[in-house]
């Protein structure tokens, strides 16, 4: 499920992840709840990810809590241009502690990260909000794509792995991130 304030670019993630397409100049806010199903593939293994859209308006949060309780993994979006979306972060993840199951994967994903010009989020700002919380982080651009791919595979393995039968090693979540991140100069790292 993706979550965060309106405008942050939930929508366009998703589109990027599922057609690797980007429309620019348009926005259209979602109404209520909205999904699509991509099949990941896994270590061989296809893993279907139901993935649900959410609004970011506050007028449609009664629509959306209604499915925390389902959800298995949450990506939880703001735009390193808003300092208000990134302030508002804390605020959705009392929702989710509130609402959904305590088990759920969370993924704090800066967004937007393409708009090095009109950045007031660091990446540091980022990094140490998901610390606190104990939670993944990664900067991404539903633009470019990048690190877009990553955010849903790295759900995808961990569901796997929770869900698998197999005996197998325990997967790292966060140490999988930081081994796979593009670390480019798009996202303030360079
Ligand atoms: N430069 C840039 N623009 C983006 C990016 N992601 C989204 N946008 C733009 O941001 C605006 C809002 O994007 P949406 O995906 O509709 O935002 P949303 O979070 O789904 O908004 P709600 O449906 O209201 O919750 C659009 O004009 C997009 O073109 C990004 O990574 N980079």
């Amino acid at each position: 499920m993706l979550l965060g304030d309106s405008g942050v670019g939930k929508t366009c993630f998703l589109i990027q992840f599922k057609d690797g397409a980007f429309l620019s100049g348009t926005f259209l806010a979602t109404v209520g709840i909205d999904f699509r199903n991509k099949v990941v593939t896994v270590d061989g293994l296809k893993v279907n990810l139901q993935i649900w859209d959410t609004a970011g308006q506050e007028r449609f949060r009664s629509v959306t809590h209604a499915y925390y309780r389902d959800a298995q993994a949450l990506l939880l979006l703001y735009d390193i241009t808003s300092k208000t979306s990134f302030d508002n972060i804390r605020a959705w993840l009392t929702e989710v502690h509130e609402f959904a199951h305590k088990d759920v994967v969370i993924m704090l994903l800066g967004n937007k990260c393409d708009m090095t010009g009109t950045r007031v989020i660091r990446t540091e700002d980022g990094e140490s909000l998901a610390k606190e919380y104990g939670i993944p982080f990664m900067e991404t651009s539903a633009k470019t794509g990048i690190n877009v791919e990553l955010a849903f595979t790295a759900v995808a393995r961990e569901l796997k792995q929770r869900y698998s039968q197999q005996d197998e090693p325990k997967f790292q979540i966060h140490q999988y991130i930081e081994s796979q991140k593009k670390k480019s100069g798009c996202c303030g790292y360079l």
